[in-house]
């Protein structure tokens, strides 16, 4: 469920539902009016179109009402096909039907069946006629995908054919939710399955047995989030490989101001990865000077004199992400009606600076590996591709190995980006460089005002200082220059005071703030804290599933109903069944 609306103590007589592809839901949307029960009165056909439907007033009064979106995803289960399957189809005994079919007679229905076989055509084919046979399902429609293995404990050919496989599928892709099967075939067969259902092509896991017939595979540990931090570290290193020679000193990082060993180990980075063209992509949190580093690397770089190009990706719209950056030609859909260079081709020879590129929509992550590799664009519309020559400057805020870890973003893509990566550490991390920026920044404002009749020379007291120290700075360098131009503001004479700068502080800071809100100064009980946010969800879990605890358990990741139970007892919270 990933959206809903509450319409409190309002009474409908009738409704009209329009059914269609909503922004970052998937291919299926389905509009259902839900009780706090959890009965579901109304649940229209998932297609789109426009719906009305009658609701009984008096029925419906003094209830609230929720309006929930949710995305229904179609099911595909990928298989091998194992000696056991082959077995039980030939000798059809009536207990033992193979792992394939004890899946699709015992779990949840799939609207597609996929299996890779490396058994000879014919054998192949029976089989697949027979499990058909044996489904209850309306019309079960298997795939079948001969492979050849130069054997089956090969882990290379296997990982070779079944992620060509999974690519010729079109895979990973929105608004299809993978199973692979674990228990048909060898056990090389399996854990290459479980390797690329953790990394590339997220998807459940089940296995089947004779003693416990079918059951999800659960693993404490992610592949991805386990192996790409080390990945970054790696990355690291590699830069400091590939430069060689003295460290020149690069004039154009003088506009970042700091004195922490945290960011002086980045600058380093930066300025020896400017001279190789090579793409770079900068994490760190929004407002730690991703941009500042980027035009840096542009400026002390050999492409300085060309253009430097940069985007926002997080604030173009989805369906316009592609005609932006690859640009399209007249008439290539509804409002085209001149020709658009994207900003490839006008940062042709410089240098393209994708800020929030973990903003940026599935299929745009496809086409622009796809130009990183092939170093040509398509506008939209066009058939010619055009040669194209400029270096990529990624960053974003977001966690990305987590972003990987859920199919959000490409993991191929993270690849071709990451050559070199700087990760700007958060201004709290900064050790002195807080005071070092608000000095700086102070005395800019300071010589800004310089002239106008008002102006006073203003300095901060200790106890200002003492709370810049303080501060969490969820904005990072943003938030400090303008709380710093806020306090200049509010103090009426040349001294910065405590009160000043305290009432410059942004009083709201982000939900994902690390102490949810409090700064350090304040003190917290780390234990109140975790218990409180654990209460928050609970009761919002519940909440969207009309107090159904074994749906609500599964919204919170618990194994059961009883567990969710445990925890509200412990957290004080009632039962409200
Ligand atoms: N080390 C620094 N020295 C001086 N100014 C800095 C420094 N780092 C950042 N700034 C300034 O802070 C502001 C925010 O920096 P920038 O826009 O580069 O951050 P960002 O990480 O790209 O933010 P966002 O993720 O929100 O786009 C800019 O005005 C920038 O000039």
């Amino acid at each position: 469920m990933k959206n809903s609306r509450v319409f409190s103590k309002r009474c409908f007589t009738s409704l009209r539902i329009h059914l269609s592809r909503k922004k970052g839901f998937g291919p299926w949307a389905v509009l259902a009016i839900m009780w706090p029960t959890g009965n579901l009165p109304i649940c229209p056909h998932p297609s789109m179109g426009e719906h009305q439907i009658p609701l009984d007033k008096n029925f419906y009064r003094n209830k609230n009402y929720f309006i929930i979106v949710e995305v229904i995803k179609k099911k595909w289960l990928i298989s091998w096909i194992g000696n056991a399957d082959h077995q039980a189809s030939v000798e059809a005994s009536s207990s033992n039907s193979g792992p394939i079919a004890t899946a699709l007679l015992n779990g949840e229905r799939f609207d597609r069946v996929c299996l890779l076989t490396n058994y000879g055509h014919n054998r192949s084919s029976a089989y697949c006629s027979w499990l058909e046979s044996q489904c209850n399902y309306d019309s079960l429609a298997v795939d079948l995908q001969e492979v050849t293995l130069r054997s089956p404990i090969d882990y290379a050919s296997i990982y070779a054919e079944v992620a060509k496989h999974l690519k010729d599928l079109g895979l990973p892709r929105e608004g299809i939710e993978l199973t692979f099967h674990l228990s048909p075939g060898t056990p090389a067969m399996a854990a290459i399955w479980i390797m690329l259902a953790k990394t590339r092509f997220p998807a459940r896991l089940i296995q089947t047995s004779r003693e416990h017939g079918l059951e999800a595979v659960d693993f404490p540990f992610d592949l991805a989030s386990d192996f790409l931090p080390e990945f970054l570290q790696r990355s690291a290193e590699r830069i400091e490989r590939l430069s060689q020679g003295p460290q020149e000193s690069s004039p154009q990082f003088s506009k970042i101001l700091h004195c922490s060993e945290a960011v002086r180990q980045q600058v380093k980075l930066a300025r020896r990865i400017a001279a190789h063209d090579v793409p770079v992509l900068i994490l760190g949190e929004t407002g730690t000077g991703k941009e500042l580093f980027a035009e840096a690397i542009c400026a002390a770089s050999e492409r300085a004199e060309k253009p430097f190009i940069a985007v926002n990706c997080g604030a173009i719209a989805p369906e316009l992400a592609n005609s932006e950056l690859f640009g399209h030609v007249k008439g290539a859909f509804t409002g085209a009606i001149t020709a658009r260079k994207g900003h490839f081709q006008e940062a042709h020879g410089g240098t393209l600076f994708l800020d929030e590129v973990g903003d940026l929509p599935l299929e745009t992550q496809v086409r622009l590996l796809r130009v990183l590799q092939s170093k040509e664009v398509t506008p939209l519309g066009d058939s010619k591709a055009i040669k194209i020559d400029v270096r990529i400057v990624a960053a974003t805020h977001r966690d990305l190995v987590a972003d990987i870890a859920a199919g959000r973003f490409r993991e191929d893509l993270f690849h071709r980006l990451a050559v070199g990566i700087l990760r700007l550490p958060p201004l709290r991390a900064r050790d002195d460089d807080v005071n070092l920026l608000a000095a700086a920044f102070l005395s800019q404002i300071n010589a800004d005002a310089k002239g106008r009749p008002e102006a006073q020379e203003k300095r901060f007291s200790e106890n200002a200082k003492k709370l810049l120290r303080l501060h969490s700075w969820p904005g990072n360098i943003r938030e400090l220059y303008h709380t710093v131009l806020r306090a200049v503001i509010w103090s009426a004479g040349p001294v910065i005071e405590g009160e000043d700068l305290q009432a410059a502080l942004l009083p709201i800071q982000p939900a994902n703030s690390d102490l949810d809100g409090r700064t350090m100064a304040q003190g917290f009980d780390l234990q109140e804290l975790l218990d409180e946010m654990a209460r928050g969800h609970i009761l919002r879990a519940l909440q969207e599933t009309g107090n159904r605890k074994t749906a609500a358990a599964k919204i919170l990741g618990f194994s059961n109903h009883q567990t969710l139970g445990n925890w509200m007892k412990r957290l004080g919270l009632e039962t409200q069944d």
